[in-house]
């Protein structure tokens, strides 16, 4: 069959988000007319249904086409349950329904389900006045009734003719293919192809709506309910020839007739085969529902029917045919994908209603939850609380938390389900959004643009599976289930029946708001109370399943069959959505989650930025004090070195200061004396020989022979005294310094070492004349033994030259003696500055007196013992008169010493330096000559210095008699 291709209204696509109703004045009339003589086609009386026709005689029927040559029933064979508001209606006299006598009339004995085109053909093809409907009344009725659901399908649809791959019938095509997204990438939906016309349309009908509200003012919004039905495969094993003829599905034109007792057409805004698949019903039952939810409208579709009739699997499907939720799962985040200009935040919630108790099937297994119940508020309506409410960011996440829901649901097996829900359960997505606002460029920005008053818009989509009808199980548990679920589920079908009663002679409710409807009497009804009383778009997919036979079962299915149909009937007649966009919520206390994210992101940015300002602070902060640290660091070091400096300079300078002390209380100590080994010379000593040594330090210290000045510094007793020759300085001021007690004795000291240091550098200067003299003799012997004829003329003068090496030599030891011998009566004179005098014996230590007293006649010791008072060592060691005796002894002996030089000079002997120093000069031959005839001259005669040598080397046999001078 070829349907006509649809023409487009001559008018433009209805614009309206909400359109009105598009029922006629004669389509509403005509109900509100006939109720009386309507009839439900149930044997139930419970539940009339005012729009069912009981009676074909009073029915008009509709005429066979005048080409009608399908041969199939005459016109009032096809019952007209058209009284659906969103349907279009066809015209006058040709809207009421036939009956189930009239399909069984014997001009058209029981149709079979395969004749449904010809019925529908016939059927059509009878109406004269209405060529449109003829055409097919899913064509027409889609053209004419611009609901929201639908809105503007006709315009979009390009043709009717499509075939129905199920059942041979055609039916409503699906919108073309729009996007191939799913959650799971496994399965694609048709349907958005023409979407953003859609949308465009339902701005404009948005716009129209603000700018003129009296357009919908009065008018029904039927067009936002949305009944299908849904026939389940048969899988019984009786006869399937048995329902043909008894039962009729026509998908193309949404009908369904039965033409046993009491039977009846009906007629919906789609009937599904048993050969359409979820995707189809989905497409065609809400997916436009999904994408006003989008939009901003509250949504609610659920399946109901009896057990075992495929709710679930209509809601849910499977893996390879996903239900109605998984699909729009998928199609919500296509929306969000397509709309860049919004932002969106989703949370889900997931409850089931099992003998009367909400339970939250998000609730983590075992968790005492507190009991929930169900609350209302004007601007969300009534919800259940505490629910647990879980945010979603992609499909897959939101299908898990279904999925968890559903495992967590109560099912079980009944005798017409194996796995049969024994709960109605609710999904509700709660979807917010807002215009997105720019992002940000900086911080200050971002304070200025969260602050803006855009409003969030909060919608909810609900998708329920309820639980199904059923008759008396035998399992009393499931008895007692199915009594809870038939008594929700009849208390749905009475609010939706009062729901019409409800209505005034004008057709609209009396109570808009259903106060007086017993929403109360169970909690479905309670929490789809905003649903039933037009606060949302509806969708209501009802299942059934086709029996035939005269079985108990059959007679059962048929009956169940029979009351679903019924109560999809009353839901299309009776419920009457007033359904509008959700107002953008501006106030901060009404604001929607994403609101408060949004600001409390902002707050987070700004304690972020915060954050990074006081730790950028910080960092300075951290480097300053790093650097400050560096540089205490540094500074400490540099405090360290110093106070190192300082610590090393104080040493020395104590250790100088030592030195000092001890150079000067080198005389104080008399330890120091008896360690030089002075108490044996001590008793041996003479005023003489003191005498003497006094004038060789003053020789010393007035003179400064040579480099004795330099050396003293150096030597080795120094050390032994002052604890380091090199830190023995000030030996300049020596000779200034009066002494410890201003007697001296500190210079005499000083003098003593000096004169060691002299007898030193004398020694050095011996040994090295000796070794040049040694060398001299080497070259001499080898000069000889090379050219000795040669250099025979030479012996003369190097003889001479020996030999005046030699008298120098002879010379220097013989002074050095001498010194020596000085230096050490210098200290016998130190220790017995008056060795005659009973004095010293008195100012002796008591241990020189010990000394003494080993050495010396025990008379004598006597005397010292019972004579020495208490007298310190010092005072025993400065006596005042013995130390002028010493000063003036020094100053002869030196006086002696410098004339002993300067005869020495004088005769050439000696040379003078320029630092007052003495060198013995070269001599030329004739000097040499003339010293030698001077010395043989002299004969045995002694010069002074000669004469202090031999008075030394006596004193020198006294005090070292082994040594040889
Ligand atoms: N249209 C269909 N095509 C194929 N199989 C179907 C269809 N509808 C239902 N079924 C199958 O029928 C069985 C029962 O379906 P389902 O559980 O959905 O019924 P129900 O109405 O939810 O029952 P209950 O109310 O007891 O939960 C399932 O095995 C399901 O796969």
């Amino acid at each position: 069959m070829s349907l006509p291709v649809l023409s487009r209204p001559a008018a433009d696509p209805p614009t309206s988000a909400l359109p009105p109703i598009p029922q006629s004045g004669s389509t509403r009339k005509s109900l509100s007319q006939t109720p009386s003589k309507l009839k439900a086609p149930s044997r139930s009386s419970a539940v009339q249904s005012p729009h069912v026709v009981s009676s074909p005689s009073e029915l008009p029927t509709l005429k066979s086409p005048p080409n009608g040559k399908t041969g199939l029933p005459t016109p009032q064979t096809v019952r007209k349950t058209i009284s659906i508001g969103s349907f279009p209606q066809p015209p006058n006299g040709v809207s009421r329904p036939g009956t189930a006598a009239s399909m069984a009339s014997p001009t058209s004995p029981r149709k079979r389900i395969s004749d449904v085109s010809r019925i529908s053909t016939s059927t059509t093809s009878k109406s004269k006045k209405t060529p449109r409907y003829s055409s097919g009344s899913a064509a027409y009725r889609m053209s004419d009734v611009p609901s929201l659901l639908n809105a503007g399908l006709s315009s979009v649809m390009p043709t009717v003719n499509n075939k129905r791959a199920s059942d041979g019938q055609s039916s409503i095509p699906s919108p073309p293919q729009s996007r191939s997204s799913s959650a799971n990438g496994s399965y694609s939906t048709s349907a958005t192809t023409f979407e953003e016309g859609d949308e465009e349309r339902g701005r404009m009908r948005e716009t129209e709506d603000s700018q003129s509200p009296k357009t919908n003012k009065g008018k029904e919004h039927k067009g936002n309910v949305t009944v299908s039905v849904r026939v389940r495969p048969d899988t019984s094993n009786h006869d399937p020839s048995a329902t043909e003829g008894e039962w009729m599905v026509d998908g193309r034109r949404s009908l369904v007739a039965y033409r046993g007792k009491e039977g009846g057409d009906y007629v919906y805004d789609n009937v599904f085969g048993t050969y359409d698949d979820n995707a189809k019903v989905y497409d065609s039952a809400a997916k436009r529902l999904v994408r006003r939810v989008m939009e901003g409208y509250h949504g609610t579709v659920f399946a109901y029917g009896m057990t075992g009739t495929g709710k679930t699997f209509s809601m849910q499907g499977t893996m390879s045919s996903p239900g109605v939720i998984p699909l729009a799962i998928t199609d919500i985040f296509s929306y969000i994908r397509e709309t860049p200009h919004r932002e969106f935040l989703l949370r889900v919630s997931y409850l089931e209603i099992y003998n009367e108790k909400i339970h939250d099937l998000l609730a983590p297994a075992g968790s005492s939850a507190d009991e929930i119940k169900l609350r209302e508020d004007p601007g969300r309506g009534v919800y259940a609380t505490p629910l647990k409410e879980e945010i979603v960011q992609s499909p897959t996440q939101l299908l898990r938390v279904i999925h968890r829901g559903d495992m967590a649901r109560r099912t079980g097996s009944t005798q017409w389900n194996a796995r049969s829900s024994r709960s109605h359960a609710v999904v509700q997505i709660v979807v917010e959004s807002r215009e997105r606002v720019t992002a940000p460029s900086n911080s200050h920005e971002s304070k200025r643009i969260a602050m803006l008053p855009t409003g969030v818009r909060v919608s909810t989509l609900s998708l329920i599976d309820l639980a199904g009808s059923e008759r008396a199980a035998d399992d009393k548990e499931r008895r007692a289930e199915g009594a809870h679920i038939n008594k929700s589920l009849l208390t749905l079908g009475t609010v939706i029946s009062k729901l019409s009663a409800s209505k005034d002679k004008n057709g609209n409710p009396v109570d808009k708001d259903g106060k007086h409807l017993p929403y109360r009497d169970s909690k479905l009804t309670r929490l789809l109370q905003g649903a039933l009383s037009g606060s949302s778009l509806v969708s209501i997919l009802c299942t059934i399943q086709i029996s035939a036979g005269t079985s108990t079962v059959a007679n059962t299915h048929t009956m169940e069959t029979l009351n679903t149909l019924k109560f999809a009937s009353r839901a299309k007649n009776n419920i009457v959505s007033h359904a509008k966009k959700a107002a953008e919520d501006v106030s901060s206390g009404a604001a929607g989650l994403l609101e408060r994210y949004r600001a409390e992101i902002a707050s987070l940015r700004g304690q972020l930025e915060n954050q990074k300002k006081s730790a950028d602070a910080n960092e300075e902060k951290q480097e300053e004090v790093k650097i400050e640290k560096e540089s205490t660091n540094r500074h400490e070091e540099q405090m360290l070195e110093m106070q190192l400096a300082r610590t090393a300079l104080k040493e020395r300078i104590e250790h100088l200061n030592r030195l000092i002390l001890c150079s000067k209380s080198t005389g104080v100590n008399s330890g120091v004396v008896s360690s030089l080994g002075m108490n044996g010379r001590l008793s041996g000593g003479t005023i003489t020989e003191y005498g003497t040594s006094r004038s060789v330090r003053s020789s010393t210290s007035h003179s400064t022979l040579g480099n004795f000045g330099a050396s003293i510094s150096r030597h080795p007793s120094m050390t032994s005294v002052g604890g380091g020759a090199s830190q023995w300085s000030p030996l300049a001021d020596e000779e200034e310094d009066p002494g410890e007690l201003g007697d001296g004795m500190a210079s005499v000291q000083a003098q003593n070492r000096a004169l060691q240091a002299d007898l030193q550098d004398k020694n050095r200067y011996i040994s090295t004349l000796e070794k040049r003299l040694l060398q001299a003799r080497r070259s001499s012997h080898s000069r000889t033994s090379i050219g000795f004829s040669r250099v025979v003329q030479d012996e003369g003068d190097v003889q001479k030259q020996l030999d005046e090496k030699d008298a120098i030599i002879a010379d220097l030891q013989k002074t050095v003696t001498a010194l020596r011998s000085a230096m050490r009566q210098r200290s016998i004179a130190e220790m017995t500055p008056d060795s005659s005098s009973g004095e010293f014996k008195l100012k002796k230590s008591p241990r020189i007196q010990l000394d003494d007293e080993s050495n010396e006649a025990a008379g004598q010791g006597e005397v010292a013992k019972s004579s020495v008072p208490n007298i310190s060592p010092i005072a025993l060691l400065s006596p005042q008169k013995s130390g002028e005796k010493k000063r003036k002894s020094v100053d002869e002996m030196s006086k002696m010493l410098d004339e002993m030089i300067q005869d020495k000079v004088e005769s050439g002997q000696l040379v003078k330096g320029r630092a007052g120093s003495v060198r013995v000069p070269p001599r030329s031959t004739s000097s040499r000559r003339h010293s030698r005839r001077t010395s043989n001259a002299q004969g045995g005669s002694v010069p002074p210095l000669d004469t202090m040598v031999a008075a030394i080397r006596v004193r020198d046999s006294i005090a070292e008699p082994g040594s040889a001078i």
